[in-house]
């Protein structure tokens, strides 16, 4: 009988391609089985490393391999046979016998969620395609990626956002880990969440908003008056003037720290520094492991600066005692010296939170008052009456005006600073919808409000800014209040709402009030529709407008 030395057990075994293969296929039992998105890095540096240590060897074992290039060869074959194995699996398994295989949907879908990059690539607004999605396949159901569903039906919020609902936050969110830490926003343990959002609650409770007030009639007033001074010019760049005074508002109540990007008239270039990180978010946001990838390999040098300065603005916050109150006073432990990196996320998502939200969603409300000159004028005469003899209305002065609160709601839900939805994953044992359609376990979930929002069947005249919908002058175009998603929904649903409507609120009634305005000269707003693009939240085109000064 013959006896193989080791060196030719170790030869028969590499190059076996059978073997290559079964390893590529149990590679997929592996991968199928738990969440891999953000550990993409890590897998990568297994394969490198294992295919590597394969090299040498057989460089140093196989004995008819005599040199690098040999080894180099052999390990090609068994890298690529594993690889196409892997791969076949993968897509045969996608196309054919995934748990998702009856919803309707591209079918290159099915395959991999880069193939739904064609949806977001060309100008950045992903919302548009979904409702195209819907549309092309006459479904509230339509799959966007190989585990993942696009759902329009306003019966299912409930059960994939409400309270009680089984469903969690999805792996989108786990991307912050591989910079900063978990802000609230990103934290995925809802035990976690819950102990962390009682401090947020409390910083934004009525009581702790009255605090706040003074700031925002301050804010507010320092726009009316810059723009006063820009009213003589043919045209205004309104979109940045409201940029600037959300920034300044978010910075001042925040941590009691102003931009001062009103006085200076141009935006800080911190602020462009947090807009340049967050521009690949369009496209990382969908395809987690490349993200992630990404991240931990060239980094996010305009992230890493943005981090830098919070972190400098948290520990000169903790060493004062402000004259007046602020949402980090909330979240600063005052008997803990360190401060914890997550209140560092905490900082980063205050700004993004709570300033590109509402300034994007001036920006469109203003756009809108400018193509619906009749609201414009409806809303001017309503303001007028509003505290007669008063050159400002303070925050207080709006407390009880349907009319303007319809005019804010019809710019939020026709307009969501959020427009593509965020993130949930089923529990592993499935959900059931009231329509009786059962999604698996494991499925990621992205509800857009931006084609919820303009459902007919919930919003009659969907595409009609009509704010007497909200009003009791036309409450029969509100067919289904619950699918007024803009702020979200359930435990993870926006907290600062109530301190976003105080501004939108106080900034519409001044400048409706102060100004009569139209698109400027040779414009209709063009760039608002073209260049606004989707980066989790919404970036906003500009917007030019013609104003002129009002003798109250
Ligand atoms: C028009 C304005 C705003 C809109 C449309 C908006 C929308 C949203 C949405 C949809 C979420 C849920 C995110 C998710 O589940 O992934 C959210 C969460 C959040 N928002 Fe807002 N937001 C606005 C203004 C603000 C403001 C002014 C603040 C300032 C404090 C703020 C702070 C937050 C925070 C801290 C969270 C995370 C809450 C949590 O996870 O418990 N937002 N917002």
């Amino acid at each position: 009988m013959a006896h193989f030395p080791q060196s030719t057990q170790w030869e028969t075994s590499a190059h076996s391609k059978l073997l290559s293969a079964s390893l590529g296929l149990l590679s997929h039992l592996v991968l199928n089985s738990g969440e891999w998105d953000h550990s993409s890095h890590l897998v990568a540096s297994f394969w490198i490393i294992t295919f590597g240590a394969f090299g040498v060897a057989e460089y140093t074992l196989d004995p008819n391999v005599n040199s690098v290039l040999g080894a180099l060869m052999t390990t090609s074959v068994a890298a690529a046979v594993y690889f196409g194995a892997l791969l076949i699996s993968i897509l045969i398994y996608r196309a054919f016998f995934h748990r998702l295989r009856k919803f309707p949907g591209p079918f290159g879908n099915r395959l991999s969620k880069l193939y739904n990059l064609k949806n977001v690539i060309p100008d950045f607004r992903y919302y548009e395609q979904c409702e195209i999605l819907h549309k092309r396949y006459n479904s509230d159901y339509v799959r966007t990626g190989p585990r993942e569903l696009s759902i329009i039906s306003a019966d299912a919020i409930s059960a994939v956002h409400g309270p009680l609902s089984r469903c969690r936050k999805g792996p989108f969110y786990s991307g912050a880990k591989h910079i900063e830490g978990y802000s609230i926003h990103t934290e995925r343990n809802r035990l976690a969440h819950k102990e962390r959002r009682k401090a947020w609650d409390h910083a934004l409770t009525a009581k702790s908003l009255r605090d706040y007030e003074p700031r925002l009639n301050r804010h507010a007033y320092a726009l009316m008056d810059n723009l006063k001074q820009q009213s003589s010019k043919p045209s205004v760049p309104i979109s940045e003037w409201v940029n600037f005074y959300s920034f300044d508002a978010m910075g001042d109540i925040g941590f009691n720290r102003t931009f001062g990007m009103m006085e200076k008239g141009k935006e800080d270039e911190l602020i462009t520094m947090l807009h340049a990180s967050m521009a690949p978010l369009s496209i990382m946001g969908h395809v987690n492991w490349f993200g992630c990838l990404v991240l931990r390999t060239i980094g996010s040098s305009d992230m890493m600066e943005f981090m830098g300065w919070t972190s400098k603005v948290l520990r000169e916050r903790k060493r004062i005692e402000p004259k007046e109150k602020d949402i980090m006073g909330h979240l600063l432990d005052p008997n803990d010296e360190h401060i914890p990196l997550h209140l560092n996320a905490d900082a980063r998502l205050l700004i993004v939170a709570g300033s590109d939200t509402t300034s994007a969603t001036l920006t469109w409300l203003f756009y809108e008052l400018c193509k619906n000159p009749s609201v414009f004028k409806k809303l001017q005469k309503i303001v007028d009456d509003i505290a007669p003899g008063k050159s400002f209305l303070d925050v207080e002065d709006l407390d009880n005006c349907p009319y303007l609160d319809g005019v804010v709601h019809e710019a939020l839900r026709l307009h969501p600073a959020v427009p593509s939805g965020v993130q949930r994953e089923t529990p592993p044992e499935g959900i059931t919808l009231p329509d009786q359609t059962y999604i698996p376990g494991e499925t990621i979930i992205w509800m857009p409000p931006h084609v919820i929002q303009r459902d007919p069947r919930s919003f009659p005249s969907p595409l009609e800014f009509m704010p007497e919908r909200w009003t009791s002058e036309a409450p029969e175009f509100i067919a289904n209040k619950r699918a007024f998603i803009t702020f979200g929904h359930g435990i993870y649903k926006c907290v600062g709402q109530k301190l976003a409507l105080l501004e939108l609120r106080s900034v519409t009634a001044n400048l409706v009030r102060c100004f009569d305005m139209k698109f400027a000269e040779g414009t209709h707003g063009e760039n608002v529709l073209e260049k606004t693009t989707d980066s989790f939240t919404i970036i906003v085109g500009r917007l030019d407008v013609q104003l002129t000064r009002r003798d109250l």
